[in-house]
């Protein structure tokens, strides 16, 4: 099979679908690789380190996409490259198409096979192409949410630690699951007054064994979130219902409850966003205020640590990319029902009830969708 990887082209996302160790691993399975030129500059990947493993560097992402059978990417694709997609090819990145018609609409009439990374399984319940972009999400966001804090760019001038004499900042993490548990133990590291809400008890009780002492937890109802919400300094949005657009958790109307110069740090923003009031930005213009409230919400954060994020998220995509590459999508994805979890769009139907229910399409079962 022909692999390509272009560059990626959303506003500062410097990660790159396909390490030169993923290309080395293709080529040595017998495949062909082609990568746009500079395409993992932003990483710290030359071309050079790519062709002396045998890959191929060429000039445009329009003859990466017309060279290759799968496109391997980071981010879903902008609406430049959804016109180069073409039927029967295999697409394979991030797309998190709840929230995003115009992208859905696009993928189902281009005809080719679109596998998400963000709705792949494993056997623990896991999703193991999030985790490694969740790690890093995670560990970033009381990073990101200390810094809109900070007096002069909106926030309360507050400091996560505090000095002695003067007590931590609080911070309420909802949802902990792989974000959850890394913003809360980075908060907790830097000293913060942290707090852990989810819905699942066996969660709950995960986290409280093994954590206890480092942060607290409490049950996510409405009244428990927003009655932790209007003490905190920092709110971190972790929540997934996979595949779903996430549940708006604190309304506008509740802004009002909450410190003024609060941060909110929506990084469940890639799904809709669970803070009503969030909506996707850049890491060129991260940050905007609502109602005296500061909002954090870039939909691309792992992209700020693009070289550490690049190598953690090629580590968890190869053995996934290998077999759609040895096996043709529909066999890989046939022996490998956890792969098929991860398809989302085959030949212009959907392929994912959440998505569907999320977008009022209909869509077919992945079972369905092999028999094509
Ligand atoms: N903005 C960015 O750059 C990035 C965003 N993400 C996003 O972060 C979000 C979280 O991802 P993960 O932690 O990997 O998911 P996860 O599945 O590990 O954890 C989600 C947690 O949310 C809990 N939950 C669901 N509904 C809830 C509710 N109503 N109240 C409280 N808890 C609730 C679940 O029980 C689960 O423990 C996803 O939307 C993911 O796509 C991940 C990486 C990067
Ligand atoms: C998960 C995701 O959307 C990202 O890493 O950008
Ligand atoms: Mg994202």
């Amino acid at each position: 099979m022909k692999l390509g990887c272009p560059k990626e082209i959303k506003p500062q996302e410097f990660r790159v679908g396909m390490t030169p160790a993923a290309a080395q691993e293709a080529i040595g399975h017998g495949h062909e690789v082609v990568i746009e030129t500079n395409a993992g500059m932003g990483a710290g990947f030359t071309d050079a380190d790519y062709t002396a493993v045998g890959a191929k560097i060429l000039g445009t992402a329009k003859e990466v996409f017309e060279t290759a059978d799968m496109i391997v990417k980071v981010k879903e694709p902008q609406a430049v490259e959804r016109k180069m997609l073409r039927e029967g090819q295999i697409l394979f990145t991030y797309l998190h198409l709840a929230p995003d018609p115009e992208q859905t609409k696009d993928l189902l009439a281009s005809g080719a096979t679109c596998i998400a990374y963000e709705t792949v399984t494993d056997r623990m319940g896991g999703l193991p192409l999030l985790a490694p972009m969740s790690e890093v999400a995670g560990r970033l966001a009381p990073q990101v949410g200390a810094w809109t804090l900070q007096k002069a760019n909106g926030g309360r001038g507050v400091l996560l630690g505090g000095v002695p004499g003067v007590g931590p900042a609080k911070v309420v993490v909802i949802g902990g699951g792989v974000v959850g548990t890394h913003a809360a133990k980075i908060a907790a590291g830097m000293g913060a007054d942290v707090t852990v809400l989810d819905r699942s008890i066996p969660r709950l009780r995960y986290l409280d064994d093994v954590f206890g002492g480092t942060f607290k937890t409490s049950y996510a109802s409405a009244g428990n979130t927003i009655e932790l919400a209007r003490q905190a300094d920092m709110i971190v949005g972790a929540v997934l219902i996979p595949g779903a657009a996430a549940p708006k958790l604190i309304s506008k109307a509740q802004l009002k409850d909450l410190k003024p110069g609060a941060a909110l740090v929506d990084v469940a923003i890639d799904q809709g966003g669970c803070f009503e009031t969030s909506k996707a930005t850049t890491h060129q213009d991260p940050i905007y205020e609502v109602d005296g409230i500061m909002h954090y919400c870039v939909a691309n954060m792992p992209g700020a640590v693009a070289r550490t994020s690049t190598i953690a998220l090629g580590n968890a995509t190869m053995p996934f990319m290998i077999a759609l590459a040895d096996k043709g999508w529909k066999q890989a994805c046939a022996d490998d029902p956890h792969l098929l979890n991860g398809l989302n769009v085959h030949a212009g139907q959907l392929t994912y009830a959440a998505v569907g229910e999320a977008l009022g399409l209909p869509s077919i079962s992945g079972a369905e969708a092999l028999k094509l």
